[in-house]
């Protein structure tokens, strides 16, 4: 199967109520962890790439691992940037073959949100590319760039409606409450934004900083209105560990398969559990 836009499966998932998972890919071992769990559990499912991780991996090693993971697994599958900075980053990934973009213009003023997010859905969307957009500022670590709690802003339901109605974006992240990287104790999720929103809106709400929000509150996320989750921390946190784990009992391993596999299967049980929560196993 080829890559898809993310429109592909965000109706049914909106109608039977589950969340469809972005889970991030930094290397092949990520790549295959990802797929492997959501063809063992026959999920569809996002890849995210970062600008840090395109950069580190190579646009066109990137676009083809997830072509040989959609054709290996014969799932519905999007590659998206994510975090996209600008319409020239999000045009070469869709030249490139990406199935899907975000353009995350939360930095700007919302006038000029709107108006660069527009520009970007015109463009993707006369190559059958879906379009995510965000609004209000996702405190945390995101792609080594840091966001004081303090300076993340929750966004206003209001104009989180208007912004859809003007840029006709496939799915919109709003801050409510989460942030990137783990937390140090629980967040804050302001369902009753997500509720709003999402009444007034057709496409689903995304939930950035996914990682360590406890099941319950991932639940009730979903019940308001989330359709997209967003998991990238809680992957490198397994891997690393695995890594770690092989290293400090046996500081001679020098082969890489030696503390990768156990890298691979660590991450493939987060994406199973995740797919599980996200209620998307069995929806391929
Ligand atoms: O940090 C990245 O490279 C990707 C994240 O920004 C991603 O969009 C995300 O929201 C993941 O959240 P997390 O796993 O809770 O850090
Ligand atoms: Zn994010």
């Amino acid at each position: 199967m080829p890559l898809v836009s993310m429109n592909e499966f965000f109706p049914k998932a909106r109608e039977k109520k589950f969340a469809v998972g972005q889970f991030n890919m930094n290397n092949l071992e990520f790549a295959q962890a990802i797929t492997d769990a959501a063809q063992e559990l026959n999920s569809p499912f996002i890849f995210g790439v970062s600008e840090g991780a395109l950069k580190y991996m190579g646009i066109e090693y990137t676009v083809a691992i997830a072509e040989a993971a959609a054709k290996k697994s014969g799932l519905p599958i999007a590659l998206h940037l994510d975090h996209g900075s600008s319409f020239e980053v999000a045009m070469k990934c869709i030249r490139a073959g990406f199935s899907s973009v975000m353009f995350d213009g939360s930095h700007y003023s919302f006038e000029e949100n709107i108006r660069l997010t527009k520009e970007v859905v015109k463009a993707a969307h006369a190559m059958g590319v879906s379009v995510e957009g965000e609004l209000g500022t996702i405190g945390g670590v995101e792609d080594d760039i840091s966001v004081d709690e303090a300076d993340a802003s929750l966004a206003k339901p209001e104009e989180a409606i208007r912004f859809y109605e003007e840029t006709g974006v496939d799915c919109l992240a709003i801050a409510v409450g989460t942030a990137h990287g783990m937390y140090a104790g629980e967040p804050n999720i302001r369902y009753d934004i997500i509720e709003k929103v999402s009444s007034q809106i057709p496409v689903p709400i995304v939930l950035h900083g996914g990682s360590g929000v406890p099941d319950e509150m991932i639940r009730q996320s979903i019940a308001a209105g989330v359709g997209k989750i967003n998991v990238n921390t809680e992957n490198q946190v397994a891997c690393t560990q695995a890594i770690r784990d092989v290293l400090g009992k046996d500081a001679k391993v020098y082969d890489p398969r030696k503390y990768l596999t156990p890298a691979r299967k660590a991450m493939v049980e987060v994406v199973k559990s995740k797919i599980e929560l996200f209620g998307s196993a069995n929806q391929a």
